[in-house]
């Protein structure tokens, strides 16, 4: 026996004998046409059938075993016999081949006109014949039956079953080629579907499966009839497999060559073509005749392979033993669509898509768009939700979760609290009117039903009136139900404020996913919408595909930075593709061009984040419910670099906390003297650096074996050597005193920062005009003008003329500048500083630097109230001001102030420029102010 098969107990059995030189291998369906002049066959037939019927079989003549043996010829040392010249009678027991294969009568497919027919058999496995027990009325044999038994440790086998494969895809890759080439007509080609099929077939092939590979193979291949004894008789695998390679090397070599094929295979002309029914059987068409489709070693081959659901080809995914893969991909896409469960139109969209793609051809350009197309209908989470987490514990884990995320913030995170709760009160109103239809549904059915559990074929007529209540019930239950319509949060604030990550941590008390759409730079609206279908590789759009990316229906989305977002322009309207995403009302049908079907958004929570509320158009301002998320103080920055910065960016970097230590000397020196911003994305950054620093110093000492040299504490020498000279200085240190030079504060509304700004003013002779250099708006300009009549209206009360009469700006002209860079400034709160320098310049008394003032100035010289006192004033503290003048009216918003700010700020309070005056040169007498102020106090 050969090493790599073994023995089975031998078995009596009825031979059929093959003519016609087809040869049936182990795995293999074949058709054996019976021509009249067979008697055996019908008495063979009758023989098998009576044993079925003994058994009692299910599955009836399959079980009993026969074996199909070639003729012997020429290759065997015998004559050839050819179909139509093949008497039974004639035979005898030498003509029988040695070597046959065991093998299941699967279907009789007969010809009633013509009065032949067919057996159709399926090969299991080879056998020897041991002795001839009948020669008639058929020919009955002892049989030894062999079957694969592959070592899967043997390495030679290994190496010789890898090379099949490979030659075996080759042969695929190359019939691929083929088939592109135009044939004349009737040609056989191999459609680019099947050819997909066969390649995964093979590369599916496991060792174990070696044998069969090689049988499959070569029943695919041009092999003479000898080539085919020859691999019938390999018992050995490797023999087989060696002997399989070298022909379908040959194969291949010889369809290189040829441009033109015609046909692949040498079975007879009556025969079955493989390569046909391979086509028709993974299309799956519905062909009368089964296929001669080499099944899986042990696998029932049923009569009908089209719809036996044993045949693996046909099996469902999940079923057990099932290829799932094989499944067409027809089927594959329908079942997807099953189970995206598409609300009614997408459905119907879907269902004549699929239809299409079905009559197309493969090799079309517009078939992979189209199936692309069907793919993503597929994969939108029509109706997939992950659970709300809004229980009773809801509001108590948002708060913990907000609260160990992130330090401070207290007003957004009350805020966004404040919309979980409304969720859940939304909700638990739901729930409640879902239990109340359920009990008006429960009493409806047991008006429907008997006793005995059928239903009523006719109701009385007192039921139906309870019927008709009922139902009006349920319909007035349902109207109650609150429609989730989410409001849209807009979290509004400076780079680095952790706007971001309070989105995130909404989305994690909540359970809900959590994905990020950028939107900075959009300039087309086809991103958020995606391209029409008609274009060449279009997409859907960024909300789409954050949909699919998701895969559920009600997650968090964040639109981060809404404000960069273009508006009109050549590509469209980014911000009205974002209303209709945005807003409540329209979002149940968003359309995207590529998708085309209306896509309900309204279960996605919506949070939008922005620098600058000014850049985003009012209408989408309008639909959102903006939660301000300031800057922070330095002592807040110490808190949060101290709570959550320094612990993330230790484990970041992969050192712990007895490695590198910070304390708070070293925090604030970092704050103050290498990060200027109004959020902690620099400090996280450069704390990054410092623990990168310590853990390479760690190292190192390690390396060296000096662990007691290194030092886990950090101190603020450290910092300066780590970190490099330090980045900023107080901006106040860098200004000496000087006249015409006044500190202003500023919020910018780009970054939501505060900041002080110098104020300069400077003479020259002249004929009185006023220059404004430094980027100031028009606003600003105006209040620049306020200023200067009022001190030209006041200058000699001021004692800045020697007469009242005269002008302050005769023979002189003045040039304002309000430095730092480019930073676009506006609005009137710089008209008392404006004031105050005009006074300063030409009294020629300098303001102290540490001073700084905000306040809008009248005509008649009152300071009145501006906004961004928070900012302006953490701004001020930071830049190191100690005393700020603001207006009188200002008052409620310091209260707000946090602790740090009002304890380091001296804050005085302002309604007039005389009284702002006074407390700036609280030594200086100013000839006309008593005068003055009394009238206009008597003017009030
Ligand atoms: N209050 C806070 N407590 C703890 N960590 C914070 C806090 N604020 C910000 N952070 C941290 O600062 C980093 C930057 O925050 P985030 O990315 O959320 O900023 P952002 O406001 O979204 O900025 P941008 O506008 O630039 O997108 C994050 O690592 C975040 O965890």
């Amino acid at each position: 026996m050969a090493p790599n098969a073994s023995s089975k107990q031998p078995l009596v059995v009825p031979i059929i004998p093959q003519t016609t030189g087809a040869v049936l291998l182990p795995g293999v369906i074949q058709r054996i046409p019976v021509s009249p002049n067979r008697a055996d066959i019908p008495s063979l037939l009758a023989t098998v059938y009576t044993r079925a019927a003994a058994q009692k079989s299910p599955s009836g003549i399959e079980n009993i075993p026969v074996a199909c043996v070639p003729l012997t010829n020429d290759a065997f040392g015998q004559k050839s016999i050819d179909d139509d010249d093949y008497d039974i009678s004639q035979t005898d027991r030498t003509d029988i081949g040695e070597y046959g294969v065991r093998a299941k009568i699967t279907g009789v497919d007969g010809n009633g006109r013509t009065g032949e027919f067919a057996l159709l058999v399926r090969g299991v496995s080879r056998v020897k014949i041991e002795k001839m027990t009948q020669e008639r009325p058929f020919f009955e044999a002892k049989v030894e039956e062999y079957t694969d038994d592959v070592s899967t440790n043997d390495v030679a086998l290994q190496k010789m079953f890898a090379q099949l494969k490979l030659i075996s895809k080759e042969l695929v890759a190359v019939l691929r080629i083929s088939s592109m080439i135009p044939r004349p007509n009737g040609a056989l080609v191999l459609s680019p579907l099947i050819a997909r099929r066969l390649e995964f077939f093979i590369s599916q092939r496991e060792l174990k499966d070696a044998g069969y590979l090689a049988d499959f193979m070569a029943n695919l291949i041009e092999a003479s009839y000898a080539e085919k004894l020859q691999v019938l008789a390999a018992w050995d695998v490797k023999d087989r497999i060696s002997k399989v390679v070298k022909l379908l090397e040959r194969q291949v070599g010889s369809m290189k060559n040829s441009v033109q094929i015609t046909t692949i295979t040498t079975t007879p002309a009556d025969a079955v073509n493989p390569l046909d029914e391979l086509n028709k059987l993974f299309q799956r068409s519905k062909v009368k005749r089964p296929p001669m489709l080499p099944m899986p070693p042990g696998m029932k081959a049923p009569s009908n392979l089209y719809s036996d659901p044993r045949n693996p080809y046909l099996q469902r995914p999940g079923t057990p033993g099932g290829e799932d893969q094989e499944l067409s991909e027809m089927d594959e896409l329908e079942q997807k669509l099953e189970a995206a469960k598409l609300p009614a139109e997408a459905k119907r969209v879907a269902e004549r898509e699929l239809k299409r793609l079905r009559q197309m051809n493969p090799q079309m350009a517009e078939y992979q768009t189209q199936k692309t197309y069907i793919e993503t209908l597929a994969e939108i989470p029509w109706s997939v939700v992950t659970d709300d987490r809004l229980g009773p514990e809801t509001l108590k884990r948002a708060r913990t979760q907000l609260d160990d995320d992130h330090y401070g913030l207290e007003k957004a995170k009350k805020r966004l609290l404040e919309y979980l709760a409304v969720l859940r009160l939304k909700q638990s109103v739901n729930d409640e009117v879902d239990g109340q239809v359920k009990i008006v549904e429960e009493e409806l059915e047991s008006l429907e039903t008997r006793e005995d559990g059928t239903a009523k074929e006719e109701l009385r007529p007192e039921e139906k009136k309870q019927k008709q209540d009922c139902l009006a019930k349920v319909d007035v239950l349902k109207k109650k139900k609150m429609v989730d319509k989410s409001p849209i949060l807009l979290l509004v604030g400076p780079p680095g404020v952790g706007k971001t990550s309070l989105a995130r941590s909404v989305a994690s008390a909540l359970g809900r996913k959590f994905h990020r759409i950028s939107l900075g730079g959009i300039r087309d609206e086809a991103e958020i919408r995606g391209h029409r279908r008609t274009y060449v590789a279009s997409l859907p759009g960024l909300i789409v595909q954050g949909l699919k990316k998701v895969g559920v229906a009600n997650p968090v989305f964040l639109l981060d930075e809404i404000d960069k977002a273009g508006s009109a322009g050549h590509y469209g309207d980014p911000s009205a593709a974002l209303l209709e995403v945005l807003d409540p009302e329209q979002n149940h049908s968003f359309h995207d061009h590529y998708i085309s079907v209306p896509i309900d958004l309204s279960r996605v929570l919506f949070i939008a984040t922005a620098n600058d509320m000014n850049t985003i158009p009012a209408p989408l301002l309008d639909r959102m419910e903006m939660i301000y998320v300031p800057g922070y103080t330095t002592l807040e920055k110490r808190h949060i670099a101290m709570r959550h910065l320094i612990p993330k960016q230790i484990r970041v970097n992969g050192m712990s906390s007895d490695k590198v230590a910070f304390n708070m000397d070293v925090v604030s020196k970092i704050i103050e003297s290498y990060t200027r911003e109004s959020g902690v994305r620099s400090l996280e950054r450069e704390i990054g650096s410092v623990c990168r620093a310590k853990a390479v110093e760690f190292a190192e000492a390690k390396d060296d074996g000096q662990l007691e040299r290194y030092r886990a504490q950090l101190n603020v020498e450290d910092i300066e050597r780590i970190l490099g000279i330090e980045k900023f200085e107080e901006e106040i240190a860098e200004k000496t005193s000087r006249p015409g030079i006044v500190t202003g504060l500023v919020a910018y509304s780009s970054g939501g920062n505060g900041s002080i700004l110098f104020i300069e003013v400077a003479s020259m002779p002249g004929n009185g005009t006023v220059q404004l250099t430094g980027k100031l708006g028009d606003v600003l300009k105006e209040s620049v003008e306020v200023a200067l009549s009022w001190v030209k209206a006041h200058a000699f009360a001021l004692g800045l003329t020697a007469n009242p009469g005269d002008n302050v700006m005769k023979e002189r002209s003045i040039h304002v500048h309000c430095p730092s860079g480019s930073i676009p400034k506006d609005g009137p709160s710089s008209g008392m500083a404006q004031a105050v320098a005009l006074i300063s310049l030409f009294s020629d008394k300098a303001v102290p630097p540490t001073m700084a003032m905000t306040g809008e100035i009248s005509l008649r010289g009152r300071i009145t109230a501006v906004g961004g006192i928070k900012e302006k004033l953490i701004g001020a503290l930071r830049a190191g001001v100690k005393t700020v003048l603001l207006p009188a009216q200002n008052k409620k918003d310091v209260k707000d102030l946090p602790v740090e700010v009002k304890e380091g700020l001296e804050i005085i309070h302002v309604g007039h420029v005389w009284e702002a005056i006074s407390h700036i040169w609280p030594d200086h007498i100013f000839p006309g102010m008593e005068q003055d102020v009394a009238g206009f106090e008597s003017r009030l």
